[in-house]
């Protein structure tokens, strides 16, 4: 496909993403009626695609509409480039410019939509266009070498025989940052072997900070995938991992995942007894990992956020009762809203005298990569 092909490409996903349709479903549909666009097509409309709604608001004030089209022409304007150059309706390429498609100005738009932005100015505070401005960038990609299988230089020489380029990050031993290449992974050996997971750094710098004990028993109450239980696995000997969620269809890659990365773990739909450490990785906005699903940001409503909040109380409470005497409890959400955070927590303490905090952390992608909250509890 031309560049110009590939952007008629992305206008057309993105018409459907701006009716309603989450981004990943309408790359896929496109992807299934486009079988003529080779990998390099896909990842390349794929960026196109994400770029643009990370830039919702500022790409369609410069681009004139909010529109695929619109949105396309000011990321082109936005990047200094002139749109006429690949508007030139010739082949493949989109319709050439006309008096709709005048610029206008994308001074004072942050990209937050607007009934976030007094939430986000609240949470953050003198930080708060500096994390807006990085939310409309792309993402590192991370990964976190698997202790019991290798050490950070093995993981990147590994890495290196696959293709790919990481670099290791001096604030955690497991931590490699992917400088090339990282489309590869998926089809190399030291991801197939159980080397390396994909995993954003601050979710990693979140897990290292658990209290971890040999012997001890773990819950992840909110395993989904298992990115914390695999992140908990073989940071100390002798562990009992139990991962639960109230969706065990999402805990379907887990026993696959714990196999390649030699961990044994118990999924259970009714975690039974209690536990030295239960993990809460509450379902939240995800506004701290805005970068990498840029759509969610746009979609997601007050009175989603009000459920979420409602739920994210709920499994704290019910997190709690799993915690045995001087055991912890650790609530984490991928969030940066106080509501979601801190705020949260507070509430959980006020209600809950027998539990107290140890410590409470956040990380934002000005000093990790996605934002990130984690509050450390302890009962008793
Ligand atoms: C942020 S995701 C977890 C991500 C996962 N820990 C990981 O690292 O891959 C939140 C998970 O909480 C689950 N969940 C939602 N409500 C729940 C509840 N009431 N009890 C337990 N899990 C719940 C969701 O199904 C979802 O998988």
């Amino acid at each position: 496909m031309t560049p110009a092909a590939r952007i008629s490409a992305a206008i057309g996903i993105l018409d459907h993403v701006l009716a309603g349709l989450p981004a990943e479903q309408a790359l896929l549909r496109w992807s299934r009626s486009s079988r003529f666009a080779g990998s390099g097509d896909r990842a390349a409309v794929r960026d196109l695609v994400f770029d643009a709604l990370r830039c919702r608001d500022s790409h369609a004030a410069l681009g004139g509409a909010l529109s695929g089209r619109g949105l396309m022409i000011g990321g082109l304007r936005a990047a200094g480039r002139d749109p006429a150059e690949l508007f030139t309706g010739q082949g493949h390429a989109p319709a050439p410019l006309g008096p709709d498609d005048r610029p206008g100005t994308a001074e004072g738009i942050a990209d937050i939509p607007a009934w976030i932005q007094p939430l986000w100015d609240a949470s953050l505070g003198d930080r708060a266009s500096a994390v807006a401005d990085r939310m409309r960038q792309r993402a590192p990609v991370w990964l976190r070498v698997n202790p019991i299988k290798a050490d950070a230089a093995t993981a990147v020489d590994a890495l290196a025989q696959d293709g790919i380029a990481a670099e290791a990050d001096a604030r955690l031993p497991t931590a490699l940052r992917v400088t090339a290449h990282e489309r590869r992974l998926s089809q190399g050996r030291a991801y197939r072997d159980g080397l390396v997971e994909l995993q954003d750094l601050s979710p990693q710098l979140a897990c290292a900070a658990l209290p971890l004990v040999a012997g001890m028993r773990v819950l992840d109450y909110c395993a989904g995938g298992g990115g914390k239980t695999l992140a908990v696995a073989g940071r100390a000997p002798g562990l009992t991992l139990v991962a639960h969620d109230a969706d065990p269809a999402r805990m379907r890659d887990l026993p696959q995942r714990a196999e390649r990365a030699g961990v044994s773990v118990q999924v259970t739909a009714a975690p039974r007894g209690v536990f030295d450490l239960v993990i809460a990785d509450v379902p939240c906005s995800g506004s701290g990992t805005w970068r990498r699903t840029p759509d969610s940001k746009w979609r997601l409503t007050s009175q989603g956020l009000r459920d979420l909040a409602a739920v994210q109380a709920q499994i704290l409470r019910r997190a709690a009762d799993l915690v045995g005497p001087g055991g912890h409890l650790a609530y984490m959400t991928c969030s940066v809203l106080d509501g979601e955070n801190g705020a949260q927590v507070d509430q959980f303490l006020a209600e809950n005298p027998g539990f107290r905090q140890v410590s409470r952390q956040s990380w934002t992608p000005l000093e990790a990569s996605d934002g990130f909250f984690l509050s450390l509890m302890a009962r008793g």
